[in-house]
């Protein structure tokens, strides 16, 4: 039998870990021959509403579940764990923006941060999933100096996913026919989902789309799908962020096929701010993840490409004190 693997999950009573928990209890993300071992983290509050959520885990009965730990502490959830998915933070509510939340949520993450780093197993994967995402990973990681940067991740899977999906209900096309879909930066308004390199059956797909579809259709509805989201539903995108989360943490660990999105401490790649989370294309193998090089951009994507890494920048010092 192969030995179980603990996978932490904060905010483990809230939307998005009422689907999370239960998918990857199932095998959703690490294969159905993994067992796991769910840490679950939640504050005080809503440690009786984590009960429920354990009662409910227990009666799935599922065969890969070898064990789970309930609990109000960073430094019990976050002991020896193989991956980190954080997110436990406050969601937006309608008319807001993700950095709205910067202040409320970014002490949360300079915690769990050092928790992590005295506590998880050295070769952690961390995901940050709570808003905004990408700078919390950079505090997460910022408070974490025993472990690789690269080890902290932020969530742009579900940015990735919306994009293909519109670009398959415009070209009729099923999503298994897309390739090399990008967006580029962070995971905000200002995100750039980038056509240009994407095809759609082997044809490029900007020789399938108008530019007028591109520019104002299918880049703003990305961008504000998450808001979209909110004022339809009255809540913040949860099952779709789950299955997204479950996206990035098997592909990361089991490899991809073909590019993805992540959230990744930048090296520099593409001219953009190094240390900044900023999403790249990757392709993740091994067990790592490797940025997609040498792509041609041209004046339009660069121009969205600054605008959401200048975002980024301001971001990082509205949390500087915040950064170890
Ligand atoms: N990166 C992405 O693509 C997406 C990110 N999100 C973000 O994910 C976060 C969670 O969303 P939901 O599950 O819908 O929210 P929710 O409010 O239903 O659940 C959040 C849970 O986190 C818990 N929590 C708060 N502080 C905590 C702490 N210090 N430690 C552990 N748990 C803590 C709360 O008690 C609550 O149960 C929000 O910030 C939301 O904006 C949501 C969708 C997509
Ligand atoms: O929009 C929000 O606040 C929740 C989120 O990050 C998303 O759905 O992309």
């Amino acid at each position: 039998m192969t030995e179980p693997v603990r996978v932490a999950i904060t905010g483990a009573a809230g939307q998005i870990s009422y689907s999370l928990a239960f998918r990857i209890a199932a095998g959703d993300m690490l294969g159905k021959d993994q067992p796991v071992i769910l840490q679950l983290l939640e504050i005080p509050p809503a440690m009786d509403a984590l009960k429920g959520v354990v009662m409910e885990l227990n009666d799935c009965a599922f065969p890969l579940l070898a064990g789970i730990e309930a609990t109000d502490n960073p430094e019990v959830a976050f002991k020896d764990a193989d991956f980190a998915l954080l997110v436990g933070a406050r969601p937006r509510g309608p008319g807001m923006e993700r950095a709205d939340l910067l202040q409320a949520n970014a002490a949360i993450f300079s915690v769990q941060g050092k928790a992590l780093n005295d506590h998880a197993s050295r070769d952690v994967r961390v995901l940050v999933v709570g808003n905004p995402a990408n700078t919390n990973a950079l505090i997460a990681r910022e408070n974490a100096p025993d472990l690789d940067h690269r080890q902290f991740t932020a969530m742009m899977r579900l940015d990735h996913n919306r994009a293909l999906s519109q670009l398959a209900e415009k070209t009729g096309k099923s999503i298994n026919t897309i390739d090399n879909m990008v967006v580029w930066g962070n995971h905000s308004a200002t995100q750039y989902p980038d056509l240009h390199q994407c095809t759609v059956d082997g044809q490029p797909a900007m020789s399938l789309v108008d530019q007028a579809w591109y520019e104002n259709d299918f880049i703003p509805t990305v961008q504000q799908r998450g808001a979209a989201i909110i004022k339809a539903r009255g809540a913040s995108s949860a099952a779709s962020a789950a299955s997204a989360a479950i996206d990035h943490m098997r592909d990361w660990a089991l490899g991809s096929d073909g590019w993805v999105s992540m959230g990744i401490p930048s090296d520099g790649s593409y001219g953009v701010e190094p240390g900044i989370v900023y999403s790249y294309p990757v392709v993740c193998k091994n067990g790592d993840y490797e940025i997609v090089q040498d792509l041609e951009i041209n004046a339009f994507s660069r121009e969205r490409m600054k605008t959401t890494e200048d975002e980024l920048r301001s971001e990082r010092a509205a949390v500087e004190d915040l950064l170890g």
